[in-house]
């Protein structure tokens, strides 16, 4: 990747005898929106830390626009971080606050005014210069914050969880200022979250960590609808993880085995073999109930629940396995307690692991 402007080489750390990454590489691109998305303690926080120099890694290096800088003192790299806590400076006002990092640098006072304003326009805080931190809303608070970190123009900009603090309106209304910002500017951000969807809305290129190793990066599309592994298809889409063996193979559809019953999927017969195990993963949004599908599994409906515009039910199987389901709409005609089929269309199941292994995830 010839336009690199971070590139993290073979980076490992421990905290005594826990190994919490174990050998980082990766490219980003100048320009791009990256998003870093796993479990909690998976080492996204770490990796950003090493990156902003507050960490120092037991091995590997972190390249910022071709020079090693794995050495450097935070302030020595053009790097700045937003948190998701503000970290302002609780005694000095908005512009005071902003203008922080162009004054440790000397910059003449009618400058640092000019830009300060520019970038308070561009956080749309045009007005609030005087205003003091407990002055302000939490979403005003993180706009403070970022357009601090933004207002020295850093190669990268690492922010680690910076909506995690704000209701989930305000925070889907500044994942879309975040990104108009970061195109408008052109600034290359390094962004952490939980939040799959922030993560699908918001970047170029999704990073996704799984105990201290990048499991699959790729753009949304790819991590979403192609996913390489089970971890991957769980925490991304929260699909249903389904284990079984392949019994019998016609072209490209297979017949698989699980422990309540037979599904088809379709596989690649260059790759699939009969007697094979294989890991399937199935959207909850392609779970179909009852009557909707010919080759099902008989089930009973345990839970109906509604949130984010969508009705989740929780449907048991004959071994006391789980599927999850959702639906557009509050509600679906099967009641709790009613005995259904699930299935789904043989091609809506991806198939993601190939070889035995051991996830923590519930699998079949
Ligand atoms: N300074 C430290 N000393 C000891 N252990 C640490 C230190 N910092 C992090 N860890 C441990 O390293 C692991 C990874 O932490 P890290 O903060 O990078 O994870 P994360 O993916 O950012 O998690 P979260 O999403 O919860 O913030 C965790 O088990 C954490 O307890």
């Amino acid at each position: 990747m010839e336009d690199s402007i971070l590139e993290l080489k073979g980076i490992e750390k421990s905290f005594g005898s826990s190994e919490v990454l174990n050998g980082i590489d990766l490219k980003i691109k100048k320009g791009e929106f990256i998003t870093f998305l796993g479990s909690s303690g998976c080492g996204k926080t770490t990796t950003l830390r090493i990156i902003a120099g507050l960490e120092m890694p037991d091995k590997g290096q972190v390249i910022l626009e071709g020079r090693d800088v794995t050495g450097l003192e935070p302030h020595e790299r053009d790097v700045n971080t937003v948190f998701q806590n503000y970290a302002l400076f609780p005694h000095m006002n908005v512009e005071a606050n902003v203008g922080y990092a162009l004054k440790l640098r000397r910059m003449p006072k009618p400058e640092i005014k000019e830009k300060v304003k520019k970038i308070l326009e561009l956080v749309q805080l045009s007005g609030y210069e005087k205003r003091m931190p407990q002055e302000l809303s939490g979403g005003q608070k993180q706009r403070v914050a970022i357009a601090r970190a933004l207002v020295n123009n850093p190669k990268v900009l690492l922010l680690d969880e910076p909506l995690g603090a704000l209701d989930l309106q305000l925070r889907r209304a500044m994942q879309l200022e975040l990104k108009k910002l970061q195109k408008k500017l052109g600034i290359t951000f390094l962004y952490i979250t939980h939040d799959q969807e922030e993560a699908i809305n918001m970047s170029d290129r999704i990073v996704v960590m799984n105990k201290g190793v990048l499991e699959q990066i790729g753009t949304p599309d790819e991590v979403y609808n192609h996913p390489m592994s089970s971890y991957v298809a769980t925490f991304v889409g929260n699909a249903n993880i389904v284990r079984g063996k392949i019994v019998q193979i016609q072209g490209e559809e297979a017949l698989v085995e699980i422990s309540t019953g037979k599904i088809k999927v379709i596989i690649d017969p260059n790759r699939e073999q009969i007697g094979q195990e294989i890991t399937i993963a199935v959207r909850a949004e392609n779970i179909l109930v009852c009557e909707e599908c010919k080759e099902a599994l008989p089930a009973v409906i345990l839970e109906k629940s509604f949130s984010g515009g969508q009705l989740r039910m929780v449907i048991g199987l004959e071994d006391g396995k789980e599927i999850i389901a959702s639906r557009y709409g509050i509600d679906s005609h099967v009641q709790i307690g009613q005995k259904v089929c699930v299935g789904w269309k043989p091609a809506d199941a991806i198939i993601v692991d190939r070889e035995e292994q051991n996830d923590e995830k519930e699998t079949f």
